[in-house]
């Protein structure tokens, strides 16, 4: 039986305590720490199942796993719009989160969506601020429905960092993107990531785009982390580096995927 109690100091939240949590399992400010998640849909098989996972501060995370391995499900609950049934969940007050389609609503302008539910008379410059940074300046006012699919994920960005998220969160925000808008999108990312020093999850179904952005990644298999895996390669980082291809391996041989 999960319960909802704030821990309080600095900002962290015990989003959700079990009677077994303890203070040895909360991180530092800006860190998350998930003990024996376990979710279950109806009376089926668990989703996730008794799950352990820590993302240090600053660190960048990225989710493997093949489709149906509880990945959405997992972000759905760090990102608090999935309920803890059990287990313990600790994160920072400051996420956000970025959908594959961005999300955008139609009948408001760019810079509107990007402060949507924000309240101050800066809202506008906020907006033109974050929107620079993501390289949309000259869209502030444009209609969602006129942006191409790079600049939607581009404003869908920028209306996650003007929260100035602790832990940002990527559910494959990449995926609808033609190649080039992708590659672009992931040196933007790589460039947010290192000004604004956030912890990132980044689900992504692509092995490369996991090495070339993250410090960790991870393969979720049937709800349960298969692989844990340390990517300790220099910034910025290219395909054909011999340690880019020997961990490229590393993460194929732990999704079942072999050469024939
Ligand atoms: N609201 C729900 N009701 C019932 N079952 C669900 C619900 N949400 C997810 N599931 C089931 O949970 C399992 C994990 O789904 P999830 O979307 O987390 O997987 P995923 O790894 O993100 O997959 P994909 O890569 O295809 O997006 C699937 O079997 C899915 O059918």
């Amino acid at each position: 039986m999960a319960t909802i109690a704030p821990t309080g100091a600095g900002g962290m939240n015990a989003v959700f305590m079990t009677d077994r949590m303890h203070d040895a399992i909360a991180p530092r400010d800006g860190g998350v720490a998930v003990h024996g998640l376990t979710r279950r849909f109806g009376h089926g098989p668990a989703v996730l199942d008794g799950l352990d996972l820590t993302i240090a501060p600053g660190e960048f995370v990225a989710l493997l796993g093949h489709s149906g391995s509880g990945k959405s499900t997992l972000l759905r609950t760090l990102a608090g719009l999935d309920p803890v049934h059990e287990g313990t969940l600790f994160r920072p007050d400051a996420v956000s989160v970025v959908f594959q389609d961005g999300r955008l609503l139609p009948w408001k302008r760019v810079w509107e969506n990007v402060v949507l539910g924000q309240a101050g008379a800066d809202r506008r410059d906020r907006a033109l601020a974050v929107l620079e940074e993501v390289g949309l300046g000259h869209r502030v006012d444009a209609w969602p429905l006129t942006l191409s699919g790079g600049e939607a994920q581009r404003a869908a960005l920028a209306r996650a960092l003007v929260r100035r998220p602790a832990f940002l969160m990527l559910d494959e925000p990449f995926a609808a993107l033609d190649a080039l808008a992708r590659l672009k999108m992931q040196r933007l990312v790589a460039r947010l990531w290192a000004r604004h020093a956030c912890a990132v999850l980044l689900v992504t179904h692509d092995v490369d785009e996991a090495l070339l952005l993250a410090d960790r990644a991870i393969v979720l298999d049937h709800g349960r982390i298969r692989t844990d895996l340390a990517i300790p390669l220099d910034r910025p980082r290219h395909h054909a580096d011999p340690g880019f291809i020997h961990l490229r391996g590393v993460l194929l041989d732990a999704l079942g995927v072999h050469d024939d």
